[in-house]
């Protein structure tokens, strides 16, 4: 019988298969067993996710890529505890979701700071609600500050800020309660291409400097490859793991990683999971059906 190579195999050095394979060594974080999730719509139940099984190591970096609807953010609310399943388990570590908890720490797309308290208070709040003391909290605070470049900022509030130095605040916010995870949900969706891959870059930094698993969702593959150490593709109608890949680049990453074949080849597979070219075949379709329709004045009941 022939043996299925993987179209990526020949981007895989010894150094990226060794590197790959300590990655899933590591104890377990975040186990997510036949995970189900249906929605009620108009008293019609929509499978949204389908079986889900998937383990993310210690300190590892998960992208989740799929197409629109597929249920990314559905996953990313189920680990959060902020929705409930049917089926299935999640656990962190060896501990059961049943709700939210201070072991997830999330960072949305949409800035999710308190407007009306200052970047310094915004980051000892979940401190200080912990029962840290005010003056270890504002010392604590100052180190994450520190470390994102915002000293000059500790005093301003959100909208004195750019979306750029507000999804840093919300990082560091999420960071000081030490989860054990970070939750992140398209976190640099509303950034121009310049101001993301900073952030970027920052995210990587900090990622590298901390105990930290991240789980981060996005549309871009760019950004997935460019981020994981492995890439969980979704598929839709229901959402369910299509393939879970490890990206065969080296560590650290540097901006010529994206310039990188092996870069390239990664994003061209990718695409033909997430887009296969079938959609444009059938897209392709209904636009001769719409020429036909045009000639022939018939509307054939295809959309
Ligand atoms: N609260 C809800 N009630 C009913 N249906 C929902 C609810 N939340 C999500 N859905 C449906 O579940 C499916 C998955 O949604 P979800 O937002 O998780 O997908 P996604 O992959 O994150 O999509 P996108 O990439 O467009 O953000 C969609 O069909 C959506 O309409």
């Amino acid at each position: 019988m022939l043996k299925h190579i993987h179209p990526l195999a020949a981007w895989y050095t010894p150094e990226i298969k060794d590197r790959n394979a300590r990655i899933l060594q590591r104890p377990k974080a975040l186990t997510i067993s036949n995970l189900h999730k249906t929605f009620e719509h108009k008293g019609k139940k929509i499978n949204v996710l389908n079986s889900i099984d998937f383990t993310a190591y210690k300190r590892e970096f998960v992208c989740v890529v799929g197409p629109s609807g597929c249920g990314k953010s559905t996953l990313a609310r189920l680990i959060a505890g902020l929705e409930t399943h049917e089926v299935g388990a999640i656990h962190i570590d060896d501990d059961l979701v049943d709700g939210p908890g201070p072991d997830r720490g999330m960072v949305f797309q949409s800035y999710s700071l308190f407007p009306w308290m200052t970047v310094k208070q915004n980051v000892m709040f979940g401190l200080t609600e912990s029962g840290m003391s005010k003056n270890s909290a504002e010392a604590e605070a100052f180190q994450w500050i520190d470390l994102v470049g915002l000293e000059k900022f500790a005093n301003a509030y959100p909208h004195q800020l750019s979306g750029g130095m507000k999804q840093r605040v919300a990082i560091i916010r999420a960071l000081a309660n030490q989860p054990k995870i970070l939750l992140m949900d398209e976190p640099f969706a509303a950034l121009d291409p310049q101001n993301r891959l900073k952030m970027q870059r920052y995210l990587l930094e900090i990622w590298q400097n901390i105990d930290i698993t991240i789980f981060f969702i996005t549309h871009d593959l760019d950004e997935a490859i460019y981020l994981a150490d492995r890439i969980l593709i979704l598929e839709a109608n229901p959402g369910r793991v299509q393939e879970t890949l490890s990206v065969p680049l080296p560590r650290p990453r540097k901006e010529e990683t994206l310039l990188s074949p092996e870069f390239f080849a990664t994003k061209e597979y990718l695409e033909k999971l997430v887009h296969p070219p079938t959609t444009e075949v059938d897209m392709e379709d209904k636009l001769s059906m719409v020429r036909m329709v045009s000639v022939n004045s018939e509307v054939p009941d295809i959309f």
